[in-house]
């Protein structure tokens, strides 16, 4: 049974599918604190969380058996997201369904500051017929500048159109091409800034867009300029702002969102008559709620049942055809990374995955995560090594990763090998799917061999002479060891060969040892691979 803890106001319906699952029991217990979540995540395999909840190392290093933070909404700036990968969590978030209603939110915004809408009603209610104080302004031929032109910011352009007013957008992945099929003109920020008469901005908060409007932008800004911001927090600097509203140059600001969160008391903004604001409202409808919150249990649902999912935000995304192309090669690329690492000695130093055939074609990184995950899983132990987490131990420990591509592959329609450079030595297994048959390695170290990659095996290296695969057959049946199967792999009639054995139970070290000990034999290695 899955246990999935929701530790902010999620929508009920949205998390039905959740709640309703065989296998999961979901706790709702919002508003705890970072001791409190630290003190019970360890009993949790998810946790979903809104934007309240501050997912920090702490709560994933406890997270024990947590496989997955899902986060009903866009914007992750409240996970940790290298502690997640560190701690082999994925991240996934909601990206589409909250678009329509930020935008919204945004139109509301602009209209508001264009309206004085809300000072206006704060004077009607408390008593006070101001008609004179309001005068505001049309959006009609007005120029808007956009930015951030991703989900929500493309939205917001498409419905200034219908409001008659010219937009101006600002992203470094706008083409021309999108730009004009969205009707926008591309600008940079300070064409926008020493143009427009509206701004609103929709970019992430990183180091890049902190206070991408500041002082120096405001120093050059038409006069007049009013600002909204329903994206993140310190894209624009609040105290040059303040200062800006104040010199004359900002005639108005609408802020859905804060440097901190909930702002200060004495927060400039909260008292300011030119610059309205809102609680980080921009998702906060019903059916934006719902829908992310669908969006995020399905996902969640996914991982915890080993299925293909999708949004993962600290895994580079996989498109839908490449992940059905690659799905199968999954366990054969971690079994094989498996089996070199257990028959190879000394502390890893290389790993050298070579893909041929088809998979030459293809972005083969998320099989490379599984392979990678084979290989450190027997170093590191199975339970704290996976698919997200992989490449960056194998980075944190300079394990270096080598990839080959060739679009030739002999004897096979897809090969995938992988090599292993230790202090001592280096090892080579190649495997391949055979339709109707599975996972097989075909060869293992230059010998071919035809192997099922499952349950126990004892790999022996020994000379090909007479006689050998008696001494071991009866070597084992002595000591009660049942062989299911058995392959010989040699190059040369007379010379160094090997023997792959698939055995119904585990052999010992003492077994091993007494193998080693028969003549014309050279190293015995069990394996086993789940
Ligand atoms: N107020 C709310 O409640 C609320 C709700 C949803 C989303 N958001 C926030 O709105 C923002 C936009 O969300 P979205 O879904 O449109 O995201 P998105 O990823 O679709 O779009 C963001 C765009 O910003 C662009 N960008 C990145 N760096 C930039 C830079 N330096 N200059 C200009 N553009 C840059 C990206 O290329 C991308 O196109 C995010 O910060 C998100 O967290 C807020
Ligand atoms: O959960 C919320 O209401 C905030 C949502 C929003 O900021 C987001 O990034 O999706």
């Amino acid at each position: 049974m899955f246990k999935v803890l929701v530790s902010d106001p999620i929508s009920d319906l949205g998390i039905q599918q959740l709640v309703e699952a065989a296998d999961v029991t979901v706790d709702k217990k919002p508003g705890l604190s970072e001791d409190e979540l630290v003190a019970i995540i360890g009993d949790y395999d998810a946790l979903l969380v809104r934007s309240q909840t501050r997912v920090t190392p702490r709560i994933m290093e406890a997270g024990k058996k947590l496989k997955v933070v899902g986060r009903a909404g866009v914007g992750v700036d409240n996970i940790d997201l290298g502690a997640a990968t560190q701690y082999g969590i994925i991240v996934i978030n909601a990206p589409d369904g909250n678009t329509i209603t930020t935008c919204e939110h945004t139109f509301a915004m602009i209209m508001a500051v264009a309206r004085h809408i809300p000072q206006a009603y704060a004077k009607t209610v408390s008593g006070v017929w101001d008609r004179k104080s309001f005068l505001g302004v049309e959006l009609r031929n007005k120029v808007l500048g956009v930015l951030g032109m991703g989900r929500i910011g493309s939205e917001v352009a498409l419905r200034a159109k219908a409001f008659g007013m010219e937009i101006l957008g600002y992203d470094p992945f706008m083409t021309e091409e999108r730009a004009e099929k969205l009707g926008i003109k591309l600008a940079s920020v300070d064409e926008i800034v020493r143009n427009a008469d509206f701004m609103t901005v929709h970019t992430p908060l990183t180091a890049e867009t902190r206070h991408m409007i500041g002082k120096k932008q405001f120093e050059v800004m038409k006069p007049g300029m009013r600002i909204v911001n329903c994206a993140r927090g310190g894209i624009i600097d609040e105290l040059a702002l303040v200062e800006a509203v104040d010199n004359g140059i900002v005639a108005g600001a609408a802020f859905d969102v804060f440097e901190v969160e909930p702002p200060a008391a004495d927060h400039p903004f909260l008292s300011h008559p030119k610059i309205i604001v809102t609680p980080h409202l921009g998702a906060s409808t019903v059916e934006a709620q719902e829908n992310v919150a669908i969006d995020v249990s399905e996902q969640v649902l996914h991982i915890l049942r080993d299925e293909p999912f999708s949004n993962a935000v600290n895994m580079p995304p996989i498109p839908a055809n490449l992940a059905s192309q690659l799905q199968p090669y999954y366990a054969l690329g971690e079994k094989l990374g498996n089996f070199i690492a257990q028959i190879t000695d000394g502390p890893v130093q290389e790993i050298t995955v070579g893909y041929s055939g088809e998979l030459a074609e293809v972005d083969t990184q998320p099989l490379t995560r599984y392979i990678v995950k084979g290989v450190l899983s027997h170093h590191l132990g199975a339970e704290n090594v996976n698919v997200v987490n992989s490449l960056h131990l194998a980075k944190e420990r300079d394990v270096n990763i080598v990839i080959n591509k060739s679009h030739a592959a002999k004897d096979f329609t897809n090969l995938v090998s992988v090599s292993l450079r230790t202090k001592k030595e280096e090892r080579n297994a190649a495997g391949t799917l055979l339709t109707g048959y599975g996972p097989r390695i075909v060869q293992i170290d230059k010998f071919p061999v035809d192997v099922t990659p499952e349950g126990n095996l004892i790999l022996i290296s020994h000379n090909d002479k007479p006689g050998i695969i008696g001494r071991v057959g009866t070597l084992l049946g002595t000591n009660d060891v049942n062989i299911a199967t058995m392959q010989v792999g040699r190059q040369l009639a007379g010379g160094s060969a090997i023997m792959v054995l698939t055995v119904d139970k585990g052999a010992d070290k003492a077994i091993l040892e007494q193998l080693v000990s028969l003549s014309d034999l050279n190293s015995a290695k069990e394996i086993t691979l789940n």
